[in-house]
């Protein structure tokens, strides 16, 4: 079974990378979100297994100390990590991976996993990027604040992705994001990885 894809989506909190990666593995198959580890409080909606590994930050140094993680980081004053074992069976089934991670997350995976895809998702505007955080209404006042001044600072590592989506118009975004996916998988390298049968059938 030829290995899937690991892309990595990167954003400042409130672009819209999580809106736009739900949207993306409801509209193709074969490919999949990680979902991290977290010691972040759950905010209301979110259900733990499914939007983040809520653990205590016991059980996450403990994970980093036993090599658990095949990357980790620490943003916001709170560990976020991904599962090396989730995420290296995902990809041995053939399944394309979308780390949702941070640009020192993906410096980490970019070391380990040179083919990454990396793609960075930008707001139209810092007042609109501001706007979606206060609307999305799952953070106090002071959380968003904080967040407004940490997003700065995380996109000033745009230059270290490959591609980079403006968020503006949903529907546009959604299908840049999905033509890079697309695109990937009709490399000749993996097309020939994946139809080797007809590639022989074709020449013989
Ligand atoms: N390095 C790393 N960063 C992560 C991981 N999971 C989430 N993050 C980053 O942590 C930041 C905060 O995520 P979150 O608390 O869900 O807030 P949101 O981005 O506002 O929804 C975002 O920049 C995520 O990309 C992870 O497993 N590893
Ligand atoms: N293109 C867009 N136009 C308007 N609102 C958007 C757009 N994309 C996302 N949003 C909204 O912005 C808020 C933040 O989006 P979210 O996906 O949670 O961001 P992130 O995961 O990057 O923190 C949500 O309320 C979401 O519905």
């Amino acid at each position: 079974m030829p290995q899937g894809t690991l892309f990595i989506v990167s954003a400042p909190s409130g672009a819209g990378k999580t809106s736009l990666v739900r949207e993306l593995i409801e509209s193709l198959d074969g490919i999949q979100v990680s979902v991290s580890h977290t010691t972040r409080p759950r905010r209301e909606g979110e259900v733990d297994g499914v939007n983040y590994h809520f653990v205590d930050q016991a059980e996450f140094e403990k994970m980093i100390a036993e090599g658990d993680f095949f990357e980790h980081a620490r943003v916001f004053d709170n560990y976020y990590g991904t599962s090396r074992r989730a995420v290296e069976n995902l990809l041995a089934a053939g399944q394309d991976v979308i780390l949702e991670i941070d640009w020192q997350g993906a410096r980490q995976v970019r070391e380990q996993v040179p083919a990454a895809v990396s793609i960075f998702i930008l707001p139209p505007s810092r007042e609109e990027l501001e706007r979606r955080l206060s609307s999305r209404g799952t953070d106090e006042h002071a959380v968003v604040a904080s967040r407004m001044r940490e997003a700065v600072s995380e996109m000033s590592h745009f230059d270290e992705y490959d591609y980079l989506v403006i968020n503006d118009d949903f529907t546009t975004a959604q299908r840049e994001l999905q033509s890079l996916v697309i695109a990937r998988r009709l490399t000749a390298e993996r097309m020939h990885e994946r139809h080797a049968p007809l590639l022989a059938a074709l020449l013989s």
